[in-house]
C-alpha cells in the first residue's frame, strides 16, 4: 500500500495548481488579461483629472479634449476586450483542472479499499465529487482573476493618487486600517463553520440519495414524506447552520460596507481645509472628492471572496482528504498458475470483532470450490479478501504462489470475475454494460458472450437492440434477465478466476434452467469460488468449504461433507424439505379440509 505523498506536503492554492498542471498556464494569462483590464480602468480618472486641471488653468481646448476622449474610449475598449478574453483562458484553464481532478479522484478510488470507502458515506463521496470539484471551478474559472481585477484597480488608483498629492491618498486608505481586522474576523467565523458545512452538505446528499433509492419502499408502504425523517433532519441542519452563519457574519459584513464608504469623512473636510488655505488646486479636491472617496468600494466583492475562499480551501481539502487515502499497489504480474492458498488468514471490520480467523485452504488450479455456512457466517468476506477488497488482518492470501498484496491491483481485478447477488447494471446501452468485461469488445464479441449467458434472443427482442438504454429500460429487465447481463459480462471478461457469491439468487422456475446453463458456460475451464444458501446448485463443485465459527471448519466432496459436518447434513435436510413444502391458499386448504 502506499500514500499519495505530494498531496500531503503541499495545500491550498499551490496544491491546485499541482492539479492543474500545464492548465495553471491558461490561468495565468487570464491573470494577466485581468490585470491589463484593471490597469486599463484606471486611465479614465486619469483623463477625468487632466481635463479638470486643464480646464482650471485655462488650457483646455477642442483638440485636448479630443485626444483625451480618445485615450479614454480605446483604454475602455480594452478593458472590455482583456475582461472576457481572460474569462475564456480562465474557464478552459478551470474546466480542463475540473477534468483532471475528477479522473484523478476517480481513479484513486478504484485502488482505494473498501474499507475506506466504506468509512465515508455516500453521500459524502457524492459531496466530494460533485460539489467540493465544483467550488474548484469556482476558484479558477471566477475568483482569482475577479481577485486580481478588485485589487489591482485600486492599487493603481492609489499609486496614481500619490503622484498627485501623498498626504491625501494615505488619508483615503483610513478605512482599510478597520476593514483589514473585520474581514480577518469574518474569516475566521466562516472558517470556523467550515466541518459544519461539510457534514450537513454530506447528510443531505445521504438523505436525498437515500430518499431516492427507498421510493419503492414508500409507496410500497404507503409512507409518505413524513416517514422520512432523516431527510428532513438534514434540511433542518442545513437551515439552522445557515442561520447561525448569517447571525455571525451578517453584523461584520454590514460593518465593512459601511466602512468602505468612510473615506469621504476624512477627505473631504481635510480637503477642503488644504483647500481654503492654498496647500492644493481646485482639480487635486475634485479628484479626491469624486475618485478618493469611490476607489475603495471597489474591492467589496472581496468580502465575499474571502468568504467562499474559505469555501474553496475546504474543497480542496477534501479532495486531498481522499488523494490521501491509502491505496492498494503492489508490482508483480498476475501468475499463469491460479491455485489460491489462504494460511492462518484472520480479519475484522472493527478491531476486537474477529469476523474470520486461522482459515486454511487451498484451492487447485481449475478447481470449482464452494462455500457453504450459516448466514453471517463470513463467506462474502472470505471472497473479498481473496479478490482484495479488503486486505486481511492476520496470516496470507497467495494466487499462484504470489500474494495478493503484492500483485499490480489493477492486473489482479482483470484477473478475477465477481457476479454478485445484486445485478449492478448502468443506465448505458446493453452494449455498453456487457463490454464493460472488455473494453475493446466488437458486437460480435458481445453477442457471442450474451449468447453463452441465455440472454441475447431477449436483448434482440429490446426496441434497439444491444443499443437499448438501460436507464430508459431498467424497472422492465427481471431479475434474472439482469443477472444474466452480468454474466455475459463476466463471459466476456473471461477472468481465470470467478467468484459467484450468491449469483443465482435470482433465479425463478422459469429461467432458472437458463441460468444453471449461463453459470456453467461461465465456469468452464476457471477456478471458480460459489457462495450459495441454495445447496442444490453446489452438488456439481469439486470440493465444498464449510465456514462456521468464524473459521473454514470442514473441506471435502460433496459425499465427505455430508457425512462429517452436522451443520452441512442440517442445512441439505432443511433444503430439501423447504422445496417439498407447497403454499396452499386458503380457499384451496378449505376444499382439502372438505375432501377429507
Ligand atoms: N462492512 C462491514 N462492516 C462491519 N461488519 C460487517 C461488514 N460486512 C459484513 N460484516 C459482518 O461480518 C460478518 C460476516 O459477514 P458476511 O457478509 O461475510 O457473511 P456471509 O456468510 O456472506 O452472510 P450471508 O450468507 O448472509 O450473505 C457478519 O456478522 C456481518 O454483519
Amino acid at each position: 500500500m502506499y500514500r499519495n505523498k505530494k498531496t500531503k506536503e503541499k495545500g491550498g492554492l499551490s496544491l491546485l495548481m499541482e492539479w492543474a498542471g500545464k492548465d495553471k498556464y491558461y490561468i495565468y494569462f487570464a491573470i494577466i488579461a485581468s490585470l491589463i483590464a484593471s490597469v486599463m480602468s484606471t486611465i479614465p480618472y486619469y483623463v477625468f483629472y487632466k481635463m479638470i486641471d486643464a480646464t482650471v488653468k485655462g488650457e483646455c481646448s477642442v483638440r485636448l479634449a479630443v485626444q483625451y476622449g480618445a485615450v479614454a474610449v480605446i483604454s475602455i475598449l480594452i478593458r472590455h476586450v482583456m475582461i472576457p478574453f481572460g474569462g475564456i483562458l480562465s474557464h478552459k484553464g478551470a474546466y480542463r483542472t475540473l477534468y483532471k481532478v475528477r479522473c484523478m479522484v476517480t481513479e484513486h478510488m478504484s485502488k482505494m479499499p473498501l474499507g475506506s470507502l466504506n468509512e465515508r458515506s455516500s453521500g459524502e463521496i457524492k459531496t466530494v465529487m460533485n460539489e467540493s470539484i465544483e467550488k474548484l471551478e469556482l476558484f479558477l474559472a471566477h475568483h482569482l482573476t475577479e481577485l486580481v481585477l478588485y485589487l489591482s484597480g485600486p492599487i493603481v488608483i492609489f499609486t496614481y493618487l500619490c503622484t498627485v498629492n501623498v498626504p491625501l491618498a494615505l488619508i483615503s486608505l483610513l478605512p482599510l486600517l478597520f476593514i483589514g481586522g473585520v474581514m480577518a474576523v469574518m474569516f475566521g467565523r466562516m472558517s470556523k463553520y467550515m466541518e459544519r458545512v461539510n457534514r450537513t452538505g454530506g447528510s443531505l446528499s445521504e438523505a436525498i440519495i437515500e430518499y431516492i433509492n427507498g421510493m419503492r419502499l414508500i409507496k410500497a408502504y404507503n409512507m409518505g414524506t413524513k416517514s422520512f425523517k432523516k431527510y428532513a433532519g438534514a434540511i433542518e441542519e442545513t437551515h439552522i447552520l445557515w442561520g447561525d452563519i448569517s447571525r455571525a457574519t451578517g453584523p461584520l459584513y454590514a460593518i465593512y460596507v459601511v466602512l468602505l464608504e468612510c473615506s469621504i469623512l476624512f477627505i473631504v473636510p481635510l480637503g477642503g481645509y488644504w483647500f481654503m488655505n492654498g496647500s492644493i488646486k481646485a482639480s487635486v479636491l475634485l479628484l479626491f472628492a469624486f475618485v478618493g472617496t469611490q476607489y475603495l468600494t471597489d474591492i467589496r466583492p472581496l468580502q465575499e471572496m474571502a468568504s467562499s475562499l474559505s469555501y474553496v480551501m475546504n474543497g480542496v481539502a477534501q479532495v486531498k482528504n481522499i488523494l490521501d487515502t491509502t491505496v492498494f499497489q503492489g508490482t508483480e504480474k498476475f501468475p499463469k498458475k491460479h491455485d489460491i492458498k489462504l494460511s492462518h488468514v484472520g480479519f475484522f471490520y472493527e478491531k476486537g470483532k474477529a469476523v474470520l480467523s486461522n482459515c486454511n485452504l487451498h484451492i487447485g488450479h481449475g478447481e470449482q470450490i464452494a462455500f457453504v455456512g450459516e448466514s453471517g457466517a463470513g463467506k462474502t468476506t472470505a471472497v473479498q479478501l481473496i479478490s482484495r477488497f479488503y486486505d486481511v488482518t492476520e496470516g496470507e492470501i497467495k494466487i499462484g504462489g504470489i500474494n495478493v498484496k503484492d500483485i499490480d491491483y489493477e492486473e489482479l481485478l482483470k484477473n478475477i470475475s465477481i457476479v454478485f447477488q445484486q445485478s449492478f447494471l448502468t443506465s448505458g446501452s446493453v452494449f455498453e454494460n456487457i463490454a464493460m468485461g472488455k473494453e475493446t469488445a466488437s458486437l460480435d464479441e458481445v453477442r457471442e458472450a450474451a449468447k453463452s449467458a441465455q440472454i441475447d434472443d431477449f436483448i434482440m427482442e429490446l426496441p434497439e437492440g444491444y443499443n437499448t438504454l438501460v436507464g430508459s429500460y431498467f424497472g422492465r429487465f427481471s431479475g434474472g434477465e439482469k443477472q444474466r447481463i452480468c454474466i455475459a459480462r463476466a463471459i466476456l471478461k473471461n477472468a481465470p478466476i470467478l467468484i459467484l457469491d450468491e449469483a443465482t439468487s435470482s433465479a425463478d422456475p422459469e429461467n432458472q434452467i437458463e441460468i444453471d446453463r449461463a453459470i456453467s458456460n461461465l465456469c468452464r475451464g476457471k477456478t471458480v469460488i460459489i457462495v450459495a444458501h441454495r445447496l442444490g446448485i453446489v452438488q456439481s463443485c469439486d470440493r465444498i468449504a464449510v465456514i462456521e465459527h468464524g473459521t473454514i471448519e470442514r473441506v471435502g466432496t460433496w459425499d465427505e461433507i455430508l457425512q462429517n459436518s452436522i451443520y452441512f447434513a442440517k442445512a441439505w435436510k432443511n433444503y430439501n424439505t423447504a422445496r417439498e413444502i407447497q403454499y396452499i391458499s386458503p380457499s384451496q386448504s378449505k376444499v382439502k379440509m372438505e375432501g377429507k
